[in-house]
């Protein structure tokens, strides 16, 4: 796991890169600046294409005058420089690339006012104007240049961060933020980067190495992290010689109703596609030939009227999972209800789950210690109360998943895993095209899959979450069918052995 750092943490990391290591300041702005342009060249790698770099005069705009110098020298023929000289400090290592850059056949120019920039037409505009050093919102000149930079037709890049962009804390809905395409950024993914309330100032990011002291950015305070595929490679075992069915334990997973049976197959399905050793749906009577006819493998538990049959033996089940389809009836609170209580091991409750228990919030005194939720941002919100910011999302899921005793699992573009002991994991796969009705369904399965098979609730959310968006990369196209994406399960697991 990576840790992920405040602004605060990666200039201190920086400062304890140049006070430990064999490197200058100086040479940690060339490497970024460096690194920058080594992707930035994959995305762009028309070298006749015209660029104006606009720059700050901290050390955020010493990347920018440092970058223009190597697009220069990689190439690049049309390349301009504006300075904007809103403040009468500079930093020295701005002031060094300046020099360098004035021995270059480059076209610099100052500007004290917004109002002196351009014409531009640049087809490429590069933001080095503020980074990491941003300390209060914009105003004055600075918005003034931002606001004219944003209506600009040219490809916008920033480098590290969108400048006016907070990199944590709740970003408030503002104009006076550079709307960058991509931003580049150092070391590591920035926390808001990683927040859909991002979306309006950042379409993508990248993340460059700089050379900062890992040991040292992973030994930092706070609860934040980035899965990688090391977590599941850690994680996963192989199935052994001899093992058989019994191995891999019996999930059982209470779910759907006549019209919703859909949700029943999908997560039966991935549960059975993931590798539990028997797999039950506890399904309506109504959905009986529905699941014998698509699904052979799986068994059926009915229930009669939505009442869960008097004969379920629920000790044979080394995993439970609650939610999919299951509607939000009174019949089904009562089916909640029975199953959170004889059931009494920790349970994956999702979708209508989740649902009942926030119309019936004393149920929450039910689920047993390491249970795993797995809402959306609206269950989310209706089981924890309204946000205004994904940032304030954060802090309760942390609260709640360490209150609670549970694994939290917040979906979204990077899904966000509170865990029973405080930390805060956010799941870089996946992609837009897995956006469609089903996919929850399909993790609900996963997560009690990998429960059935003996891992830990927490290391089965890890494990789900991961590997569900794998999967849903492994799948080309538009959109990944939930269905396409289950199939995808047995081959994207095993590479992970
Ligand atoms: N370790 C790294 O990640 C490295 C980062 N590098 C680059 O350096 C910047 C950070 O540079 P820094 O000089 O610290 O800060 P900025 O360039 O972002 O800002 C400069 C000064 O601007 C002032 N400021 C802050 N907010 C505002 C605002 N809203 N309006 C106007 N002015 C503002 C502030 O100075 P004050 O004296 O006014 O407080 C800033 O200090 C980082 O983003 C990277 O690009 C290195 O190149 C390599 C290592
Ligand atoms: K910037």
């Amino acid at each position: 796991m990576l840790k992920l750092l405040t602004s605060s943490q990666i200039r201190e990391a920086d400062a304890y890169t140049i006070a430990n290591k064999p490197i200058q300041s100086l040479d940690l702005m060339e490497n970024a600046s460096r690194a920058f342009v080594e992707l930035f060249m994959e995305d762009f790698s028309d070298r006749t294409l015209s660029i104006s770099v606009y720059c700050g005069t901290g050390n955020n705009g010493g990347d920018g005058l440092a970058i223009a110098r190597i697009l220069h020298k990689e190439g690049y023929e049309r390349i301009k420089v504006i300075i904007a000289r809103f403040s009468e400090k500079s930093s020295l290592d701005f002031n060094i690339n300046l020099d360098r850059l004035k021995s270059l056949d480059l076209e610099v120019k100052e500007i004290y006012r917004a109002a002196d920039a351009g014409p531009e037409n640049a087809d490429i505009i590069i933001d080095a104007l503020l980074g990491s050093g941003l300390n209060k919102p914009l105003d004055g000149e600075w918005k003034d240049l931002v606001l004219w930079l944003n209506t600009l037709d040219g490809a916008k890049v920033a480098v590290d961060i969108p400048s006016g962009f907070k990199a944590e804390g709740a970003v408030g809905r503002t104009d006076a933020v550079f709307r960058a395409d991509l931003a580049i950024t150092f070391q590591r993914a920035r926390l808001n980067f990683l927040l859909p309330d991002s979306s309006p100032y950042l379409k993508y990011f990248e993340v460059a190495d700089i050379g900062l002291d890992e040991a040292f950015m992973q030994d930092g305070e706070g609860p934040y992290y980035l899965l990688s595929e090391d977590d599941i490679r850690d994680r996963l075992r192989a199935r052994l010689p001899f093992s058989h069915k019994g191995s891999y334990g019996h999930a059982l997973l209470v779910a759907g109703a006549p019209e919703t049976m859909g949700a029943a197959l999908l997560c039966s399905k991935a549960c059975l596609y993931t590798g539990a050793g028997l797999t039950s749906a506890c399904i309506p009577a109504e959905g009986l030939n529905a699941l014998n006819a698509a699904m052979p493998e799986v068994m059926a538990v009915v229930r009669e009227g939505n009442r869960l049959p008097a004969s379920l033996q629920w000790g044979k089940y080394q995993s439970a999972g609650i939610g999919p389809g299951l509607g939000t009836g009174d019949k089904s609170l009562h089916v909640l209800k029975d199953t959170l209580k004889n059931f009494a091991k920790p349970i994956v409750i999702d979708a209508d789950g989740l649902n009942l228990i926030s119309s019936n919030y004393e149920l929450m005194q039910l689920v047993p210690e390491f249970s795993v939720l797995t809402p959306h941002v609206k269950e989310f919100d209706r089981l924890f109360g309204e946000h205004t910011s994904w940032w304030e999302r954060l802090e309760t899921g942390i609260d709640r998943a360490v209150t609670l005793g549970c694994t939290i699992v917040l979906k979204n573009r990077y899904t966000i895993i509170f865990t029973p002991e405080g930390r805060c994991l956010f799941n870089p796969t996946g992609t837009p095209a897995m956006a469609t009705g089903g996919m929850g369904d399909v993790l609900t399965g996963m997560i009690v899959s990998f429960v059935a098979q003996g891992y830990t609730p927490e290391d089965a959310a890890i494990m789900g979450v991961y590997l569900h968006g794998i999967a849903g990369e492994s799948v080309q196209g538009y959109v990944v069918p939930p269905s396409r994406l289950i199939e995808a399960l047995p081959e994207v697991i095993l590479r992970y052995l």
